[in-house]
């Protein structure tokens, strides 16, 4: 049977690892003094939405920023602040997201079939807006019926998948969705949930150990191999 729908990470999976933290967080991180000497209000639910005990000072706030990114946090805060700092830099044609070449045929060829595409990333619903707008290969928002970020809950987390079920299919479940993520951990939780689950490998991506290949579908082959199984059968 042919999938429902198809439910798609960002880094690792539609474009490289070294894109988001290479390029886009130490983006956000030189532009984030500039706009806090700017937009140091009070009120500023940018800044707010951070612990009061690192918003004491501009300065702390970036060192504390600093910290988060380093860490590859994906608290909401951080990531709500990044898709605001990142736009100018997609506006300035600074930066352009590059997605791998196999994806788009085959999101439009899933989408051809009346197969559903949404996101599922951590970087906020606005930097994914930002990502597919100012994509390699142009807007291509229009591709994807719907975009979900932490608001849902974390990646790793079963729950998160079964609110996006809830949002997508009301009472149906997961019978027909699939998800591809390069993190092991976000495919658990999916299959948990229900969906069908494959973990992409990529140049670039962690390696997976032996542990990480039990019951998964690795895909090695991008999202043609995803196509060619998920359709020819
Ligand atoms: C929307 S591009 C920014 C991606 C990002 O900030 C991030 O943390 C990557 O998360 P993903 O869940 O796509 O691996």
């Amino acid at each position: 049977m042919p999938p429902k729908a198809i439910l798609i990470d960002i880094e690792g999976t539609i474009c490289p690892i070294t894109f988001v933290k290479q390029t886009l967080y130490p983006y956000a991180l030189a532009a984030l003094p500039t706009y806090l000497s700017k937009n140091w209000t009070a009120t500023n639910p940018l800044i707010t939405a951070f612990p009061q005990a690192d918003t004491a000072t501009p300065e702390a706030l970036v060192e504390h920023v600093r910290t988060l990114t380093v860490q590859d946090s994906k608290s909401p805060a951080l990531k709500a602040l990044q898709g605001h700092l990142w736009q100018a830099g997609y506006e300035s044609g600074e930066l352009v997201a590059p997605i791998y070449p196999d994806v788009l045929p085959a999101l439009r060829a899933w989408r051809s079939r009346d197969v559903r595409v949404y996101v599922y990333s951590s970087g906020s619903v606005r930097a994914q807006d930002l990502f597919f707008r100012y994509s390699c290969e142009g807007d291509v928002r229009a591709v994807f019926n719907g975009f979900f970020d932490t608001g849902v809950g974390a990646k790793v987390e079963e729950g998160s998948y079964r609110r996006i079920l809830r949002e997508c299919e009301g009472e149906e479940g997961a019978e027909g969705w699939v998800f591809l993520s390069d993190h092991v951990g976000e495919v658990r939780a999916a299959m948990e949930a229900g969906m069908m689950g494959g973990v992409v490998v990529r140049e670039g991506n962690a390696r997976l150990g032996e542990d990480d290949k039990v019951g998964m579908w690795v895909i090695e082959g991008g999202f043609t191999e995803v196509t060619e199984k998920l359709f020819s059968e």
